[in-house]
């Protein structure tokens, strides 16, 4: 089933066209990833999606309602993690998650969140006292506390290290297994790539690729052959690489280091926002 239904969702600043003609759908338990350069349309489709921003033109359904004219129990299905960290403060992390919880009918235990953020330890401190890190994890605390149906991330491991990195992951897989559906907004290609079941690429307020992150934009078409001989390293991206191969194969110098692999995710989608620029 449907959780997301866009139809040429249409959205003007002014005179600037922020989202020309989106139209997208996620269904339930899918980690939808939203993929796209700096001012393409993702935070401002996004904000349609959660009832925030009011849109121009197209048709929207969100969790069966449409978000301009849904009320406080549909609100409550949401997780929100925005872009923006919240504000500091004298609050403790354990007491502004608690506090927030008391928004929700069915909210998750408070310090079970804390702990699944990595902020076990930091439970007692003031808000204003944590790192930027550290505050983000607070954002996605504050996101899943109410146990929503559906999870919208903005950018969520800004200033992560590597370790809460992968633990957010391990967090979002969880989640989902669990049938929450997950909108991903993110410019770490690495973290869509490992996260999400599908994904689209924005570029000027349109969708220019849709799919599954390992053949969206056609990334399987071709394959990336790299090998070490003693001229150095080699790399050449072939639809064809198997002659390639045994050409490599037949050599009578040694080949080292040979791998055959898919275009990266980053090649691929560096090439549909340069095409769609
Ligand atoms: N409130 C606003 N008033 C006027 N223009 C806006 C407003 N919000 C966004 N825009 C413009 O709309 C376009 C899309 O912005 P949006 O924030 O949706 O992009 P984005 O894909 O989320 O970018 P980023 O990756 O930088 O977050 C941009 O050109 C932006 O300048």
């Amino acid at each position: 089933m449907a959780v997301i239904e866009v139809e040429d969702l249409r959205k003007r600043y002014g005179p600037h066209t922020a989202v020309d003609g989106v139209t997208l759908t996620v269904a339930r338990g899918e980690v939808f990833g939203l993929l796209g350069p700096n001012g393409a349309g993702k935070t401002t489709t996004v904000e349609i999606l959660e009832g925030y921003r009011r849109r121009d033109g197209g048709a929207v359904r969100v969790l069966g309602e449409d978000p301009g004219h849904a009320g406080r129990r549909w609100r409550s299905r949401l997780g929100i993690v925005p872009q923006g960290a919240q504000d500091g403060g004298e609050l403790t992390v354990r007491e502004y998650v608690r506090h927030v919880a008391g928004f929700y009918p069915r909210p998750r235990d408070p310090d079970t969140v804390i702990e699944r953020c990595g902020l076990d330890t930091k439970a007692g401190a003031r808000l204003r006292t944590l790192s930027g890190g550290q505050r983000r994890r607070v954002d996605v605390a504050l996101g899943i506390v109410g146990d929503p149906e559906l999870l919208f991330l903005d950018e969520p491991t800004t200033g992560f290290d590597p370790e809460a990195r992968r633990a957010f992951w391990s967090l979002i897989r969880d989640l989902a297994a669990d049938g929450t559906t997950i909108v991903l907004t993110s410019h770490y290609l690495d973290e869509v790539e490992a996260l999400a079941t599908r994904l689209a690429v924005l570029a000027g307020g349109r969708v220019v690729a849709e799919g599954t992150p390992d053949v969206i934009g056609g990334r399987t078409a071709e394959s990336v052959v790299s090998w070490q001989d003693g001229d150095g390293p080699h790399r050449v991206v072939t639809d064809a690489p198997l002659p390639l191969l045994s050409t490599l194969a037949g050599r009578a110098t040694p080949v080292t280091g040979l791998r055959v692999q898919p275009r990266s995710l980053e090649d691929v989608y560096l090439e549909l926002i340069g095409e769609n620029r």
